[in-house]
């Protein structure tokens, strides 16, 4: 499987201290498990560990072994209970429960939010009294039930955050002018649902919401994780997933992906390679699957580092439920979510949107506010505002940055000398931890030309 290898990053994490800790990439089948599937080892000053690949609250999910520990007979023993405590999902009676619910009139159906349940409200008295109960249920409804199922938001780990019509729109767009009609979509149930809606698409939903299974065939929703690529129904959802796979040689598959904000580079870039090696194993092709990845630019510099053929482009993608993300016209600069992509980045039509103009030399739409710099030879703007040239730093900055003698680069007018700010990273490498004038790889980086798109 997986060769080793290590990545270094941060935590990102604004509501707590940050703490240096790296993922160590590497085959995760002969590590611990908890309720998320197996866990990923973690690297520290302290040492090395394993611990919840998804949840990032101790509190949500405790399980911590130490590396050392995890070669005694009793600790294995010990973390075999989990296999126990992961539910078992009996996907053909929630077929069968859903295909008898649509054969009722949409004031029979109903689903209990209290049981994660559907039902025909004349069959049963179980979820009376207190249990929050949605009914009627109409087709529309049974079919997109990310437009009524409460979201959960629960930052550390789910975080449901619903694309916007005009994002999905955008996105299902992309995918025609690349002539791609299958989507293998991960985190990403809304376009899912748009996709099952439409001729047009064929798709299969990859999430970590167990809700879906009462919602969909069989062979249409599996339960995973992406942060470890597991599927939880092991054997049986393996070979779905494959069979899936198989029949888009002819179709073409993008991967359509939303992970919950916050959630760690390395493991994600971890699974799409994995997930393009299975792909190309079936299909005999070789490279990383087509791709469009929604995550906030300032998580550029590490995706870029990881995963250099993945570009990011200008669009803000908008969120129905997320407050800051929505696109406001007061000022701010709206959402910070952007689609990483290998697709070319010209088949990202924006012409209808007033946002967005056409850049003659990029040759693709960006943000009315990116201005084209003929000397980086490009449209710099990574956060939405009017990014200006500095020619000692070689580079287009920030509008509100000044640029600093001492610190040798542009900073925020109120640095402070020599720190070294967590979220700034070099401008060579990416990496964060050292600038550029410290930079290890001296010789690489973004002097490089950029490839046209
Ligand atoms: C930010 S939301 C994206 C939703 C997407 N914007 C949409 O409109 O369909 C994150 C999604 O990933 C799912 N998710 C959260 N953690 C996950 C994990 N570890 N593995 C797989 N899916 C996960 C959530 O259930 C949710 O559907
Ligand atoms: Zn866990
Ligand atoms: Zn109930
Ligand atoms: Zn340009
Ligand atoms: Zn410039
Ligand atoms: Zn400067
Ligand atoms: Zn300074």
């Amino acid at each position: 499987m997986a060769k080793k290898r290590k990545f270094t990053s941060e935590e990102h994490n604004t509501q707590q201290k940050t703490v240096p800790v790296e993922v160590v990439i590497e085959d995760v089948t002969k590590h611990p498990i908890c309720l998320h599937g197996p866990t990923l080892l973690f690297s520290s000053e302290k040492g090395r560990y394993f611990a919840c690949a998804s949840c990032r609250d101790k509190k949500e999910c405790p399980l911590h072994i130490d590396e050392e520990d995890w070669k005694k007979e009793g600790v294995r023993k010990r973390n075999e209970k989990y296999y126990n405590l992961i539910p078992k999902v009996d996907k053909k009676a929630a077929w069968n429960t859903l295909t008898e619910v649509k054969t009722r009139h949409a004031s029979d159906r109903a689903y209990c939010n209290t049981c994660n349940e559907l039902f025909n409200i004349s069959q049963t008295k179980k979820h009376r009294g207190d249990h929050r109960v949605t009914t009627p249920l109409t087709e529309e409804q049974l079919s997109n039930p990310s437009s009524w199922l409460p979201t959960l938001e629960n930052d550390y780990r789910e975080a449901q955050y619903l694309f916007k019509k005009k994002a999905i729109t955008t996105v299902l767009g992309i995918l025609k002018n690349n002539k791609i009609s299958n989507i293998l979509c991960i985190g990403t149930p809304t376009i899912h649902e748009a996709a099952q809606a439409s001729p047009e698409f064929e798709s299969l939903l990859l999430d970590f919401d167990t809700r879906h299974h009462q919602f969909n065939a069989p062979n249409k929703f599996l339960w995973y994780n992406m942060f470890n690529n597991y599927l939880f129904d092991g054997n049986n959802d393996e070979k779905i997933l494959k069979k899936f796979l198989k029949g888009s040689k002819e179709k073409g598959l993008c991967i359509v992906m939303d992970p919950p904000f916050g959630g760690r580079v390395e493991p994600l870039i971890h699974t799409i390679r994995e997930l393009s090696s299975t792909y190309n194993q079936i299909c005999e092709t070789e490279g990383i699957l087509p791709i469009i990845w929604a995550f906030p630019y300032f998580s550029e510099p590490y995706i870029k580092n990881m995963m250099p053929e993945l570009k990011m482009h200008d669009y803000k993608v908008e969120y129905e439920n997320h407050k800051k993300f929505k696109n406001s016209k007061s000022g701010k600069q709206g959402s910070p979510v952007r689609f990483f992509t290998n697709l070319p980045l010209r088949t990202i039509d924006l012409s209808n949107d007033s946002n967005y103009k056409y850049c003659e030399t990029c040759k693709y739409w960006v943000a009315k506010t990116n201005n084209h710099c003929n000397i980086c030879k490009e449209c710099c703007s990574k956060d939405g505002t009017s990014y200006v040239h500095c020619k000692k730093c070689n580079r287009c900055v920030k509008p509100t940055y000044e640029h600093c003698g001492t610190c040798e680069r542009c900073c925020h007018p109120n640095h402070r000398c020599g720190v070294i700010v967590e979220s700034q990273s070099c401008y060579n490498c990416n990496q964060k931890g050292h600038k550029q004038s410290q930079c290890p790889q001296k010789t690489t980086g973004r002097n490089k030309k950029r490839k046209s798109n």
